[in-house]
């Protein structure tokens, strides 16, 4: 699984004394700087822009700039995030037609590119072309817009769905995320973290951040072993264990909680997801639904190896 990251979002900083606080970060374990760029059309806010980060850059030369684009021309900022420094430009997929072209241009700078979900946009918008050309997928797990959002739970199935269908992709989750929360991430396959109130604002940030990391390294270590990392097989059968009480709790849960993009049941895991996915395949091969023929319908067949 890929390596876990945990990126403070400097939207919770004093943004006063900026460069300040981001080798503050640093100096306490953070791998990344999550910079939330906003543009007041895509989002009502307005934070920060291209001659910021480039400030930054210059009194941080060591600093992973995790751009966060939420704007409605991503291609326009480009080339000025990436002279600013950038090393990873995220852009939303509900501000774009042509997502691959996006992708092309932030490549073609040298940055690497990500692209983000909001709470409303389901996991199967990202279809597997445009996770097979970006580096990483953000479901963000509030709306964008404001840091000190809570947490959407809800949403963890958008994450175990999109690690199920991409083993080695970053997939990060943004809003809410603190010690409180992160399991649910974690169990779900996310691996870059980040979070900005729960770590800014901490006694201790270098505790939460060492925190956070041992969460996500932990619930790797489960998945590995218990032989839960999954290999998109386009050949395979799907193969799922027998039922057992914790998938019959999320089962329970699902048909109380399905809300806003999430697709399969509140709960999921990786595992729990390749569950449902056999769940649906039985139900529609004993004719009691047809659901499962829109999976069939696209060629996928997933399997636990
Ligand atoms: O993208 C964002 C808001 O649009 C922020 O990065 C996010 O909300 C992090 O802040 P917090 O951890 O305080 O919720």
């Amino acid at each position: 699984m890929p390596k876990v990251i945990i990126a403070p979002s400097v939207l919770a900083s004093d943004l006063g004394n900026l460069n300040y606080e981001c080798r503050r970060m640093i100096d306490d374990g953070a791998d990344w700087l999550h910079m939330d760029i906003m543009d007041g059309h895509f989002v009502p806010n307005i934070v920060m822009g291209a001659p910021i980060l480039q400030s930054v850059k210059k009194a941080v030369p060591d600093i992973f700039m995790d751009c966060h684009m939420m704007v409605t021309e991503p291609e326009r900022w480009v080339k000025d995030i990436a002279e600013a420094g950038g090393a990873s430009y995220t852009f939303h997929l509900e501000a774009t037609d042509d997502p691959l072209d996006v992708v092309r241009l932030i490549k073609a700078t040298g940055m690497k590119a990500s692209v983000a979900i909001n709470p409303g946009t389901p996991a199967s918008e990202i279809s597997d072309e445009l996770a097979e050309a970006v580096d990483m997928i953000l479901v963000m797990t509030v709306w964008p817009g404001a840091g000190g959002q809570s947490f959407m739970k809800e949403l963890m199935p958008k994450v175990a769905e999109l690690r199920a269908r991409f083993p080695h992709v970053n997939i990060e989750v943004d809003g809410g995320v603190a010690p409180k929360t992160i399991k649910y991430c974690a169990d779900a396959g996310a691996n870059v973290i980040v979070a900005g109130t729960a770590v800014f604002r901490a006694e201790s940030p270098r505790d939460v951040i060492a925190y956070l990391r041992a969460e996500c390294t932990a619930a790797q270590e489960r998945i590995l072993q218990e032989r839960q990392t999954l290999i998109y097989d386009p050949n395979a059968d799907v193969v799922g264990d027998d039922e057992d009480q914790e998938a019959e709790e999320r089962r329970k849960e699902a048909s109380a909680g399905r809300r806003s993009g999430a697709t399969t049941p509140v709960g999921s895991t990786p595992r729990s997801y390749l569950r449902h996915l056999d769940r649906r395949r039985s139900s529609a091969a004993s004719g009691k639904s047809g659901k499962f023929g829109q999976l069939t319908d696209l060629g996928m067949t997933l399997k636990l190896v």
